[in-house]
């Protein structure tokens, strides 16, 4: 299975950019996420791979194979062998599923024989074989939407592009979906680009994502390093929930910087490599925030503060309560239940990370995680 590098792609509709020399690499068998908020381009980075939008500059190549580049190359969608999911499925009404699954191997005159046994084969795959003669009509929205998805992998494709392909589907049914993909992609072993505004969607289902931004690419990274170190606050604020609270650095070694956060008499020593001084943001995870409980026999570290109780709410899973830090609005959850009224929290050092007005203005950090 090839892998795919995306060069330097630009895209202007009229007035609009909606691709901003976006460059990225997916490699050989991963799912890749793209992530981001409406209108910041992943659809169209996403059909300008599949050949159905024209780059106005840059280069697409799927391994070897160069399928786009501006000016010399562009390949037609039909030979860029790309399987395709959208959003609607598009499948044919009229059709039966075994006809629609087979219909791009019809199209490429594959005898009948070897038809109906790829047929056969993807639609145990999708866990379809016993609905091979219903039509659609005849289906749920996620058998669907699987049926989309085996006509997409019938002719093995190089790329498996799949464009927010579950989100018509109700909230556990798309959990399910996600799962079930994870399972079937590791299974087929396929490339895959999938395109999300859904971060719990990015984070459960990707190898890698790429956080994307009004048509620029602001960090690529797996979930884990693009949730716990978010290249800048767009990503932190956009992936998670994120309490962001004014500070100011007062020395800086680059290992460690000491902060004056409003509304915290203690100051707090985190690890940061940059030595700048002067007015940052900080970034804090509600999970992280640590409650101190039981009063005086709990080892309290210097930098506990005790807050009103703003609100609270009862999540099934988990608690959430909201209180002010110098003023400004600070999530904390927890899974056990905390008193009612006050919370005394602790910000743990570790997890606090901190951000430099004119972050987001350095691009080449963007594709390595922040540490
Ligand atoms: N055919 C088009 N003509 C004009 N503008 C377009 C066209 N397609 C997309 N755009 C614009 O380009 C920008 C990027 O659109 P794109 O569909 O790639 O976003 P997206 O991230 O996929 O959003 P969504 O999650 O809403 O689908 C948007 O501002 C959109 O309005």
């Amino acid at each position: 299975m090839p892998s795919l590098q995306l060069n330097k792609l630009t895209k202007q509709f009229a007035e609009h950019t909606a691709l901003h020399e976006v460059s990225l690499t997916v490699r050989d068998g991963e799912i890749f996420t793209l992530l981001g908020p409406s209108g910041c381009g992943k659809s169209t980075t996403l059909w300008s791979i599949a050949g159905l939008h024209r780059p106005d500059s840059g280069s697409i190549a799927f391994g070897d194979r160069v399928v786009f580049d501006h000016g010399h190359v562009n390949i037609e969608p039909e030979h860029r062998n790309c399987g395709v999911v959208f959003q609607s499925y598009a499948i044919w009404p009229h059709l039966s599923v075994a006809a629609n699954v087979g219909y791009p191997l019809k199209l490429r005159k594959t005898p009948k024989a070897e038809r109906d046994r790829r047929v056969r084969e993807v639609l145990e795959l999708v866990e379809l074989g016993r609905h091979a003669d219903r039509y659609p009509h005849e289906l749920s929205g996620g058998q669907q939407q699987r049926v989309a998805l085996a006509r997409a992998l019938a002719h093995p494709p190089d790329l498996l592009l799949l464009d927010e392909p579950f989100s018509n589907l109700d909230a556990k049914l798309r959990d399910r979906s996600r799962q079930w993909l994870k399972t079937l992609q590791s299974q087929v072993g396929v490339t895959t680009v999938f395109v999300t505004h859904d971060q719990d969607e990015a984070l459960s289902v990707s190898d890698r994502v790429a956080v994307m931004d009004q048509g620029k690419v602001r960090q690529v990274g797996t979930p884990t390093e693009i949730y716990e170190h978010p290249a800048d606050l767009f990503v932190a604020d956009f992936v998670g929930t994120a309490n962001i609270l004014a500070a100011t650095v007062v020395e800086a070694d680059g290992a460690h910087a000491v902060l004056r956060v409003d509304g915290v008499g203690e100051p707090l020593k985190v690890p940061h490599t940059d030595r700048r001084l002067g007015p940052v943001r900080i970034c804090i995870r509600p999970e992280n925030i640590e409650i101190q409980r039981g009063g005086g026999d709990v080892r309290r570290p210097h930098h506990t503060l005790t807050a009103k109780v703003d609100n609270q709410a009862y999540l099934g899973d988990h608690y959430r309560y909201t209180i002010r830090i110098g003023g400004t609005p600070v999530i904390v959850t927890t899974t056990r239940p905390a008193a009612t009224g006050e919370l005394t929290v602790s910000l743990p050092p570790d997890d606090i990370r901190v951000f430099h007005e004119e972050a987001d203005s350095n691009e080449e950090n963007h594709h390595a995680p922040v540490h």
